[in-house]
């Protein structure tokens, strides 16, 4: 495609009004066409932010309309099945954020329909393998110069969650899910089994939240993933994931080495570490280059006729390790995690 592509997003909150102002002012290839969200008023206001944006009232309208080659979905995990089915139908490139659906059977739905549709159009939001650090970090465990990968930590805070409807559910379904698909990322293999303990819960967390959590995934080639999820930490956004090699260890998100600290300042703003770094507020400030990355990757490939990043398969096996760990939520004991299998999907006979 030499003409740019031309974009709607669907769903104008907080990350969707986020990916508009990158499309209309960041991404190179890319014209950003229509918005759509069931708050009309709010979709008008953002397309009126753009030159030559318009609002469609339903987000249906936008994937069928003749001048749209490609949608960016940043609605509710619960409306993404329909509206991902809706993409699939009309051929359009989509980036859908994560999670890709709500439950596992919806996802591989999406990932057969695709399949059926003959070629591949779905790349699900998982930023993080866009990070430059990540990256960095993926390239260093694929070398071998580190040895066998053999265990991963990740840490996953947020200040808050401003949502009551953020239950204990939740913290796995849309936090969690990002860890997952950065092991599966990282050991380049499946998950087969997930524990996720419930530590007592903080007092900021809503009655009845099991906040923090921490997880433990199973790789399929034996390495062991350890994973604290904490969304009402009160400090800020920290995210670190540090590999255990078998001849070294690699730390994102650390900000330099030695003794690191994070805590309120005086003020209730976060304060600076010991090493001298700051913690960044949010994902949008932590991962503002990834997203970038993504969403230009997206743009490009798409341009290309291809799809690259993670797939809909992805998207597909990190709901159905949430799933599972849904179900461990309640016990705290190990839920095995069964995939389909890849091999008899249809079209790949
Ligand atoms: N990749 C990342 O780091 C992040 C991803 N997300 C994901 O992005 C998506 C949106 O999250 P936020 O922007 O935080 O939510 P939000 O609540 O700020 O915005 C959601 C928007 O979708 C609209 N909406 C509701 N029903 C809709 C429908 N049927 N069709 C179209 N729009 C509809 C709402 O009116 C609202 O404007 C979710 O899938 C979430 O998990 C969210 C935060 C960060
Ligand atoms: O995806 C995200 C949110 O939906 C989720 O609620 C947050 O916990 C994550 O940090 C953010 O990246």
């Amino acid at each position: 495609m030499t003409n740019p592509l031309r974009v709607g997003i669907i769903g104008v909150g907080t990350m969707g009004a986020d990916h508009a102002e990158r499309l209309a002012h960041r991404i190179a290839g890319a014209e950003l066409v229509a918005v759509s969200d069931p708050d009309t008023a709010r979709a008008e206001q953002l397309a009126a932010r753009f030159e030559g944006v318009r609002s469609i009232a339903d987000p249906l309208h936008l994937v069928a309309a003749d001048d749209i080659d490609a949608v960016l979905i940043a609605s509710p995990g619960f409306v993404h099945e329909e509206q991902v089915l809706a993409c699939l139908e009309h051929g359009r490139y989509t980036l859908c954020e994560k999670p890709l659906t709500m439950d596992s059977e919806s996802s591989l739905r999406l990932v057969e329909a695709e399949q059926k549709g003959g070629r591949p159009l779905v790349q699900v939001g998982f930023m993080r393998r866009f990070d430059p650090d990540y990256v960095r970090l993926k390239a260093m465990v694929d070398s071998g110069d580190l040895g066998r990968m053999l265990l991963l930590h990740n840490i996953h805070r947020n200040k808050s969650v401003p949502d009551p409807s953020f239950r204990s559910e939740m913290i796995v379904r849309d936090s969690l899910v990002h860890e997952v698909d950065v092991a599966r990322f990282l050991f380049g293999e499946e998950i087969t089994e997930i524990t996720v303990l419930s530590p007592a819960p903080t007092r900021a967390a809503q009655p009845g939240v099991v906040d923090p959590q921490v997880a433990v995934f199973r790789m399929e080639g034996g390495g062991l993933v350890t994973t604290e999820v904490f969304v009402n930490s009160q400090v800020g956004y920290e995210v670190r994931c540090e590999a255990v090699a078998e001849r070294g260890t690699v730390t994102v998100g650390q900000n330099g080495g030695g003794l690191s600290t994070t805590r309120l300042s005086g003020d209730g703003a976060a304060g600076p570490g010991l090493w001298g770094g700051v913690v960044p507020g949010d994902y949008r400030e932590r991962f503002a280059a990834a997203y970038d990355l993504e969403v230009q990757a997206w743009v490009d490939a798409s341009r290309r006729g291809e799809v690259v990043g993670p797939t809909a398969w992805d998207g597909y096996a990190a709901t159905a390790v949430c799933q599972a760990g849904m179900e461990s939520l309640h016990t705290g004991e190990p839920v095995r995690v069964d995939l389909a299998d890849r091999t008899a999907l249809p079209g790949t006979g």
